[in-house]
């Protein structure tokens, strides 16, 4: 028949893995000496499994195990509180049902202490029995039942030893077989523990290891480990980075770390964990250079939407835009806007003389000389075939037309190789209430009245 504590005391044997262990001194003493305080020819130590009584110790006798129903520990561990005590096994009324157990049908005293568990479960007895009809005095219970605490404190460490290595198979399990590295130093900054991942990395040994401080086993990047381990330990203070290093191979590592005071026996070591980022910083790297990359390439095509192909001035796009920001500064904040309109003189003859490339060739030396003519300020623009235009911020009719002027100059006054060239230039200057086409205009009819006045000349609109 099943009792409520059955499942509780089968549990607590399977854990404590007992059941059919090997001989062990410190329980053969114990029966030894149960033997010798009570004076009595036999003593064990039983434990109650499920369908047989099993012996851990036995003394006087040699039995492996006996079946439940004969078990009399079986009977015992009914009342765990007490002694269960039979003088006459032959006359007890509480085991006549009992079978005979194999080996000890001569038996015919039993005296039986429950050995509990830390829960108050009884998990078998420590018995002595006696061949002959017998009484036990006071004295000798209370030395078995001393005896008994004896094996039960076996049994607690028994169970805390299996805890323990329970304990460490998971330990070692969790820290050997996840994705990071885990090490602990001392204070002399000496690896104490290391996990199989930090080996592998390291393809060393860990003999080879531990003992060791990082300035022997990375000497590349110790003297940046040792900077953070030191600010740890002053500061008793958890610190998170991203660590670089080399591998073995050569390979460029990176190791997000997680390094902190850790508190123990010998005192505050530093402990740390460490994930190979290395995959997810490179493509963060390649996603910024492709940004890096991204942006120069908006940037040029930016550059070169408003920039003129033969010559590198602003193109007519960037004019356009530049004349309307530059009117609207003029209108808001009434800052003089002078317009230059520059077109090179008979140019058709001189493509027609020396060729178009020879032509090309002189419009890029018309733009240098303009630009050394111009301010930094001022903005040089392409603003069609042979035609320039320079937007003058901040000057009036009589800037303008010293900066026509020194333009004119300049490229009449060039040592050019084939011909002469000379530039017309047509100045307007910007009044309250104009617009872009307004100004424009104004310096396209002047350029128009330098041309037909002979060319090589500035003509302004209004004229004098
Ligand atoms: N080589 C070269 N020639 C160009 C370029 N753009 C325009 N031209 C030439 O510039 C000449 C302009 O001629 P026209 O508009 O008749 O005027 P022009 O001969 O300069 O005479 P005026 O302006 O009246 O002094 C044409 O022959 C165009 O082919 C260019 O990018 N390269």
């Amino acid at each position: 028949m099943t009792h409520p504590d059955d499942a509780q005391r089968l549990q607590a044997l399977s854990e404590l893995q007992i059941l059919d262990s090997g001989v062990e001194a410190a329980y053969e003493d114990i029966v030894a000496l149960a033997c010798q305080l009570t004076r009595a020819p036999v003593a064990f130590i039983t434990l109650a499994d499920r369908q047989r009584l099993w012996f851990k110790a036995c003394q006087g006798m040699t039995v492996a195990e006996v079946p439940a129903d004969a078990s009399l520990c079986h009977l015992a561990i009914r009342t765990p509180r007490q002694p269960f005590l039979v003088e006459d096994l032959q006359r007890d009324p509480r085991v006549s049902h009992l079978r005979a157990a194999p080996g000890l049908e001569r038996m015919r005293a039993y005296l039986g202490i429950p050995l509990l568990d830390r829960h108050g479960v009884a998990l078998g007895t420590l018995c002595v029995m006696d061949d002959r009809v017998r009484r036990f005095e006071a004295a000798q219970v209370d030395n078995l039942q001393r005896l008994a605490r004896q094996v039960i404190i076996l049994l607690q460490q028994r169970e805390t030893l299996r805890q323990l290595e329970e304990l460490d198979i998971n330990f070692s399990a969790f820290m050997n077989n996840g994705p990071f590295i885990a090490y602990i130093k001392d204070r002399d900054w000496r690896y104490r523990y290391v996990n199989e991942p930090f080996l592998q990395q390291l393809e060393l040994t860990r003999d080879e290891v531990l003992g060791q401080d990082d300035f022997t086993i990375w000497p590349e990047a110790a003297p940046r480990f040792r900077q953070v381990d030191e600010q740890v330990m002053n500061e008793l203070k958890p610190s998170r980075l991203v660590e670089r290093m080399t591998a073995p191979d050569g390979r460029r590592l990176f190791w997000q770390s997680y390094k902190f005071p850790l508190v123990t026996r010998q005192g505050i070591a530093l402990a740390g964990l460490s994930v190979d980022v290395t995959e997810h910083i490179e493509q963060q790297h390649m996603l910024e250079a492709s940004q890096r990359q991204l942006l120069d390439m908006m940037q040029a095509a930016e550059q070169r939407s408003v920039t003129d192909a033969l010559t590198g001035l602003f193109n007519r796009r960037a004019f356009d835009l530049r004349l309307a920001e530059h009117l609207r500064r003029a209108e808001d904040q009434g800052t003089p806007l002078s317009m230059l309109l520059i077109d090179v003189d008979h140019f058709k003859t001189y493509n027609d003389a020396f060729g178009h490339q020879a032509g090309d060739t002189a419009l890029q030396t018309v733009s240098q000389l303009l630009l050394q003519s111009c301010r930094d300020n001022d903005a040089c623009f392409r603003y069609g075939g042979e035609e320039f235009a320079i937007l003058l911020s901040g000057a009036d009719l009589t800037a303008a037309h010293l900066v026509a002027e020194r333009c004119r100059a300049a490229v009449a006054n060039h040592a050019w190789s084939r011909r002469a060239v000379t530039l017309s230039v047509g100045i307007a200057t910007y009044r309250t209430g104009m617009d872009a086409y307004t100004l424009t205009e104004g310096a396209d009819r002047a350029l128009y009245a330098a041309k037909n006045a002979g060319r090589n000349r500035i003509a302004a609109e209004p004229g004098p």
